[in-house]
């Protein structure tokens, strides 16, 4: 009853403000305050160091970075010296004085002129949670090629059209294999994999080189090369480490390992996987295996390498010591591999490949890279260089090798057949020129007649083609809408309108309604990609959504007796991943929902650090469709397989187009449909429309990007919460809630 009082009073109080007022924001400073507040919840440790990010981020943004990095590590010493709670205080009075000097701010501009004629340089900019100032767009760096024509593979690709289908049983899979997929209701092959399985299955078509595959996003590409690698590995009569799947992340470990795991079901085949957060010594043992072999030649050579070790007191390598003191008489380590197939990230397959006893690569047959282009990236690629020279050495110092090499017999099959794989696969010879490709070919995925126009075409000839020459497919399935969100600092409340009148989070009869949804914006669509503008005027003719009353509890799909914990996502629901630039703001943007809406508290996950178990429980709850909404930073936005994922919202504007290509690409995948909506603020707009909506090298076969202006309701509740939500923000993070 107090606290009742205590809150009419309060919401009284800010009414009185309103009027001076109309938008509640937290100044500029006030978020730094909070920001660096917010980092003694306890995640500071997940910020930065789990961001892959792609763009090349531009200096100001490094040195932003480096600043926050400071900013952190100097609150770190605070903590040892200064009391908690004095700390707090001090936070607290510097977020007063701030608000104080924001309020003067807008009372003077209020003032001054009209909020929409403002030039965004002049208004001072008071950004309530958008948290950090983001840093300005980059543009995907140019690609200078050095050479005056394509290479004849990358510029006679083997252009295959997403629509055809053909049955695995035609393309000459075995029994085993088609019982295998039978278990996961597939029984016709994607493009990708029709093209791709002739090129690698033994046979008449089998092709003899290295294999670049050019894919929309979610088109199949992992069964595409799966299922070859275990049609010819399962014929195998010993266990030997013969494929290597490397791609980025752990997740893509997982994922990779679990299709994997369907196929190889009834076949001999094994495989295991290495990532960088598992002990490395029981990783090892899962891969090799250790007995020990009678053999008085060899075993004399090492007690001679360990007697010579011990003298010098170069005792580097432990392993040799250890055997020469715990095997038997005239034995030697007998190391073998336990598997066939290893999915890994790259950091940790350096690592095997420099400190795993045994672990030899003189088998190897297939090598794939997933996720190529990033892989391939300037500051990845060194590991390219290490496995290759280590293929090198294990296979040339083979008895084999050595035999074949005398008598001038070495054949391709000595050698191993790399797979390369992107949706955005790079045409930058620089970059391919690191993997030594042996006769490459290129694949391409692609509907437009267009492409096969340009990728035949020679560069130089004109800036167009070479531009487009790099050219990328958005699956034909997907359906793009941008929205504008005024200067961004009502981003969280155009996030709530959006999941609760467009999408209808906890509605129940969802079909209906998206039909409906779908009806709405696509009358929009006459005028949507047209508009190229990159502000929203207020005499613009997009269509509005019709907000719901987002307090009116008819309209939600919430249990009246346990209204904070009882909204479970069912068959209907959408199943949403939000896309924030940095895990900070995912975890902000994150509390400032729940507290605003603490019904959704069950069906919102944050993804910050996946490699958490806490991230990982996250990361299945939302596949298995137990949460509805997941936000997370771009470490989910490649590769990752969420079925039927319904909508992918970018929250943040991503930073690049490729980016944005792979976080739309979560969703309106394996020929499902799927929305992917785009905030972008008053000074995101150009750059937005521009580069990604008409950018000419992202091909659209789906249509065009719509527009769409959603309203936020009129009266004062909604902004009221926020207001709220902030405020309990501000005491979660400085202790006093
Ligand atoms: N032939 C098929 N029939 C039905 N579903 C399929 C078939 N092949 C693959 N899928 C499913 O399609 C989805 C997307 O496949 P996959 O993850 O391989 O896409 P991708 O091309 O690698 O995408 P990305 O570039 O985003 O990584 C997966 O859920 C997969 O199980």
């Amino acid at each position: 009853m107090a606290s009742q009082e205590k809150s009419k009073k309060r919401s009284g109080k800010k009414e009185k403000k309103k009027d001076e007022t109309p938008l509640p924001s937290v100044p500029s400073q006030s978020i730094s305050t909070l920001q660096k507040a917010d980092i003694s919840l306890k995640q500071a440790e997940d910020i930065t160091s789990e961001e892959h990010t792609e763009g090349k981020p531009e200096k100001k943004s490094k040195k932003k970075d480096k600043k926050r990095k400071i900013e952190h590590s100097a609150g770190d010493g605070a903590e040892e010296d200064a009391p908690r709670s004095k700390r707090q205080q001090i936070i607290f009075e510097k977020f007063q004085k701030s608000s104080k000097f924001a309020d003067k701010l807008r009372a003077n501009k209020d003032l001054q002129e009209p909020e929409e004629e403002q030039s965004d340089d002049e208004k001072p900019e008071l950004h309530d949670i958008v948290p950090l100032p983001q840093p300005a767009q980059v543009p995907e760096p140019e690609y200078k090629p050095t050479f005056s024509s394509l290479p004849s593979w990358l510029a006679e690709p083997i252009i295959v059209d997403p629509g055809s289908r053909k049955s695995f049983t035609e393309l000459g899979l075995s029994s085993q294999l088609l019982e295998n997929l039978k278990r996961k209701s597939i029984s016709n092959a994607f493009a990708v994999q029709a093209a791709l399985l002739p090129l690698l299955l033994p046979g008449t078509e089998q092709y003899q080189g290295d294999i670049c595959v050019s894919a929309p996003t979610g088109s199949g590409k992992t069964l595409g090369y799966i299922l070859p690698l275990v049609e010819a590995l399962k014929e195998g009569a010993t266990t030997q480490l013969r494929a290597i799947v490397v791609v980025p992340t752990r997740e893509l470990v997982t994922q990779a390992k679990q299709e994997l795991q369907l196929c190889v079901h009834g076949t001999n085949v094994k495989i295991a996987t290495a990532l960088g957060s598992s002990n490395l010594a029981m990783e090892q043992q899962q891969l090799i295996s250790k007995n020990q072999r009678y053999d008085p030649e060899e075993a004399a050579k090492m007690h001679s390498i360990a007697k010579y070790r011990i003298e010098s007191g170069f005792l580097e390598d432990d392993s040799l010591l250890e055997d020469a003191r715990t095997l038997l008489p005239y034995h030697v380590p007998d190391l073998k591999s336990k598997i066939d197939v290893l999915v890994c990230t790259p950091g940790r397959l350096v690592e095997h490949i420099r400190s795993t006893p045994g672990f030899s690569l003189e088998n190897l047959r297939y090598l794939v890279i997933d996720e190529a282009d990033f892989l391939l990236d300037d500051s990845f690629q060194e590991w390219v260089e290490v496995i290759l020279s280590a293929i090198e050495t294990s296979k040339t110092s083979t008895s084999r090798y050595k035999f074949l090499a005398q008598y001038k017999m070495l054949q391709d099959s000595i050698s191993v057949q790399k797979i390369i794989l992107s949706a955005t696969m790079t045409r930058d010879l620089t970059k391919l020129s690191a993997l030594k490709l042996r006769r490459p070919t290129l694949v391409a995925i692609s509907g437009t007649n267009k492409s096969q126009g340009v990728l035949e075409s020679t560069f130089g000839n004109s800036e167009d083609m070479l531009d487009q020459s790099n050219a990328v497919e958005l699956p034909p399935t997907l359906k793009e809408v941008a929205i504008p969100v005024g200067n961004g600092s009502e981003k969280p409340l155009y996030l709530l309108q959006l999941l609760e009148t467009q999408l209808r989070l906890l509605k129940p009869s969802l079909t209906s309604q998206r039909k409906a949804t779908e009806d709405r914006y696509s009358s929009a669509s006459s005028d949507s990609s047209s508009s190229n503008s990159s502000d929203e005027s207020p005499g613009s003719s997009d269509t509005s959504s019709e907000p719901l009353d987002s307090n009116d509890p008819s309209q939600m799909d919430i249990t009246p007796q346990d209204p904070i914990t009882s909204a479970r996502p069912t068959a209907g629901t959408p199943r949403v991943l939000v896309f924030t630039n940095n895990n900070e703001d995912a975890m902000r943007l994150s509390h400032i929902l729940t507290i605003m809406r603490p019904q959704y508290r069950s069906l919102i996950g944050t993804l910050t650090k996946t490699s958490s178990k806490s991230g990982q429980r996250t990361l299945s709850a939302f596949k298995s469709g137990k949460i509805a909404v997941l936000i997370a930073s771009d470490r989910a936005s490649r590769g990752l397989d969420v079925p039927d994922l319904t909508d992918v919202i970018s929250y943040d504007m991503p930073r690049s187009p490729t980016l944005y290509i792979h976080r739309v690409g979560r969703t309106a995948r394996a020929g499902k449909s799927g929305n992917a909506w785009s905030f972008f603020t008053k000074s995101e707009g150009r750059w937005f429309w521009n580069s990604i909506a008409k950018a000419p090298e992202i091909r659209r076969s789906g249509g065009e990007v719509d527009r769409l202006k959603i309203d936020l309701p009129l009266g004062p509740e909604l902004r009221e919460q926020y207001e709220a939500a902030l405020e309990g923000l501000r005491s979660a993070v400085l202790g006093t809630g």
